[in-house]
């Protein structure tokens, strides 16, 4: 017994064979084990606080747009047991100058709420209000007046709140100190096992470029031989010039001598193999001028300009907006792709930074995507080394992208810097967002009435100006998204939330495909030049055809693999649109002047032309998020989104963010203007 106790001058003096002697050793004994006794307590306390928190009964009444408060608790007819906050919620849309429901429920994650009624805020220049309480089914009365703006936060509590509140901090207090020990004791039983352990991140490794990759040998263009002819836009960086290099229009970015660092990460991706495809803007080369010392990219000339400025002026058709959206999901499918031809190797690129100003449209009605000065190469290179130092990398990285096209997980600053999925995720949120923009101008859903002026996302809920908090509150924590015409729902079109019309069966999910080309025993097996086996599903890379004039060609089809069997139009899917047709449709594809049938909008410049870019930049993971509602299409469905709390705090603190701090490291409210007609 003595040898077990080890130290023995921490025993009483007595006889330690003596009845006291060993009482007083075995309450050693007992003592040294003070976690034990920490543990113990723990485990009361916990239990006791069981019976001291009893669970808040909110009243539960949701829309099916926020169906996330479901998992704020159970559920029983109209009251909702909460299960992670004694919170209630009320949120109601000011309709017609009278408060609509629109959210009861449990709050989703703890936050204050003082107040036993439930008094309102009112949030977006009074178009909404919002209560919180903390009584049983608070949220069934709300105290409000037109005129009520910010809430009078009354501190009423009854010793009974201040007993309880003292207990949760105690608990709170001895909790933390119960998880401190145990992390700590689990870090030395594991420290040595752990050293020894490397663990490989089962993604791709991102960097703003991979030490492996390879780049295509890009043409050095003299500025002498490009005719300077008029300024096509102004963006944060650069200045777009139009110009006349080889018989051919082109557009001339020019970057200043202090801006290298833009210019290279841009040309840096258009210099990627395999980088040739219909909805990427295509390169020609670069160059430097020689007396102010400033570097420019050529690259294809857009008749169009981008997609907001084309929006702005223009109302589309079903077909158009069909050929707009196609070949602007084409082009980000291909970006993301990984391809492998023979010993080329093109890396998934992630963009970034979509909006409707970095895509631009050619006269042939399709998108091609540009701006690619805060993208990602995502390197799946196997070298340890370089996965590391690209993982290092990307630490002191700046965030970036435009701040309404940003994502819920980019807003709250939930990402893990190590996924390269959350990347190119971030992009298919903003790609919903931008064929909402496409759709939301289609004359052909809108007849009877006159097509809306062209808005940005999220312009007609939060303004012009939108902050990064007005964002997190609405998209992420009310979980909106961009509002859809109620009528759009009964039109035929809308086969979201149906079971889609018949249409002929394909090789592939994109129509107008062609069926796969018979193999030619003179190529390799699974080869065959006109059909390239790299692209991984959805991505159809497919040779030019030399009927197109150069860059010409619409975006992902193959004209010439087409029979009079399969749709007549590349790129329209073959579903009619409603009623006689108001415009003449096009023979095939847009000719090169710009098509009859797009005709201006009936709104003349919108005054809310500018580009409001909130230039925080930040990426976090999470899932998608994309468009709910019939323009969803492919993408629809919500996904339940949890706030993580924790990281909302983190993320608040981390971010010093006032409506437009950087855009890749550059300072805010920079736009970038279009004037191409
Ligand atoms: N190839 C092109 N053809 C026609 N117009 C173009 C072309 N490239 C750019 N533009 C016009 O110039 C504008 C600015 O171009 P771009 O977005 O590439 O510059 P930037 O400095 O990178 O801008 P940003 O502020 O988005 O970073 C575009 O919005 C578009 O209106």
């Amino acid at each position: 017994m003595q040898g077990n106790v080890g130290n023995s001058s921490h025993i009483p003096r007595t006889d330690k064979h003596s009845l006291p002697g060993r009482f007083a050793l075995r309450v050693t004994m007992i003592l040294q084990q003070w976690r034990l006794i920490l543990a113990l307590e723990c485990i009361f306390v916990c239990i006791s606080s069981q019976f001291l928190l009893e669970k808040r009964r909110c009243v539960f009444q949701v829309s099916p747009q926020n169906e996330r408060y479901l998992s704020a608790g159970n559920v029983s007819g109209l009251v909702q047991v909460c299960e992670n906050t004694s919170c209630c919620v009320g949120y109601f849309l000011i309709i017609d100058g009278q408060p609509e429901v629109d959210v009861l429920a449990c709050d989703v994650a703890e936050k204050s709420c003082p107040d036993a009624t439930c008094k309102t805020q009112t949030r977006f220049g009074g178009r909404v209000i919002k209560c919180v309480c903390h009584t049983d089914l608070c949220n069934d009365k709300i105290t409000w007046t037109p005129d009520s703006e910010q809430p009078q936060l009354a501190c009423s509590y009854s010793v009974d709140e201040i007993v309880k509140a003292a207990v949760i901090v105690l608990v709170g207090a001895l909790l933390v100190l119960c998880f401190t020990i145990a992390a700590a004791r689990w870090r030395n039983l594991f420290k040595d096992k752990t050293e020894n352990l490397q663990v490989v991140p089962h993604d791709y490794s991102v960097s703003p470029l991979c030490s492996c990759q390879q780049t295509t040998k890009t043409s050095e263009i003299d500025l002498a031989d490009i005719e300077i002819q008029r300024i096509l836009g102004q963006g944060s960086f650069a200045t777009v010039w139009q110009g006349k290099y080889q018989e051919s229009t082109v557009a001339v970015k020019v970057f200043p001598a202090g801006w290298k660092h833009k210019f290279t990460a841009e040309r840096e991706v258009y210099e990627l193999p395999l980088m040739k495809h219909a909805g990427i803007l295509h390169f020609l080369g670069t160059g430097r001028e020689p007396d102010a010392g400033s570097l420019f990219i050529v690259l294809q000339f857009a008749e169009y300009g981008s997609l907001h400025s084309f929006l702005c002026k223009h109302t589309t058709n079903w077909t158009l907006s069909l050929k707009l959206c196609q070949s602007l999901s084409q082009g980000l499918s291909y970006l993301h792709s990984d391809l492998r031809r023979y010993d080329v190797h093109k890396p998934p690129v992630a963009h970034r930074d979509l909006s409707s100003s970095n895509v631009l449209v050619r006269a042939d009605g399709t998108c091609a995507l540009c701006d690619f000065g805060c993208s990602t190469v995502l390197c799946s290179c196997s070298e340890a080394a370089s996965r590391h130092n690209h993982t290092t990398n990307m630490k002191g990285h700046p965030q970036w992208g435009t701040l309404r096209y940003m994502s819920p997980e980019i807003l709250e600053g939930s990402v893990n810097l190590r996924s390269s999925g959350c990347f190119t995720q971030g992009d298919v949120y903003a790609l919903g967002l931008l064929l909402w923009e496409i759709w939301m101008r289609c004359s052909d859903l809108f007849e009877g009435s006159i097509t809306p002026q062209h808005l940005l996302p999220y312009e007609s809920e939060l303004g012009a100006d939108v902050s990064l908090e007005s964002l997190i509150v609405f998209v992420s924590d009310m979980d909106k998204r961009p509002s859809i015409p109620k009528h759009w729902e009964l039109l035929p079109q809308v086969f979201s939330h149906r079971s889609p019309p018949p249409r002929p069966v394909n090789r592939t999910m994109w129509p107008n495909q062609g069926p796969p080309p018979p193999p030619n025993p003179a190529y390799p097996p699974g080869y065959n030049p006109a059909y390239p086996p790299v692209p991984p599903p959805g991505v159809f890379p497919q040779p030019l055809n030399p009927a197109y004039p150069p860059y010409q060609h619409p975006a992902a089809t193959n004209p010439a693999a087409m029979t009079p069997a399969m749709n007549a139009c590349p790129g329209v899917m073959p579903y009619r649109p409603p009623g006689p047709h108001p415009y003449p449709m096009a023979p095939c594809g847009y000719p090169a002047v710009p098509p009859a049938y797009v005709h201006p909008g009936p709104y003349p410049h919108s005054p809310k032309w500018g580009h409001h870019k909130g230039h925080h930049k930040g990426h976090h993971c999470g899932g998608m998020y994309p468009m709910t509602g019939p323009v969803a299409g492919g993408l629809t469905g919500m996904v339940g989104h949890k706030v993580n709390k924790k990281m909302r705090k983190k993320m608040k603190k981390a971010h010093k963010y006032k409506h437009g701090h950087y855009k890749c490291g550059k300072s805010s409210s920079s736009s970038s203007s279009s004037d191409s007609d």
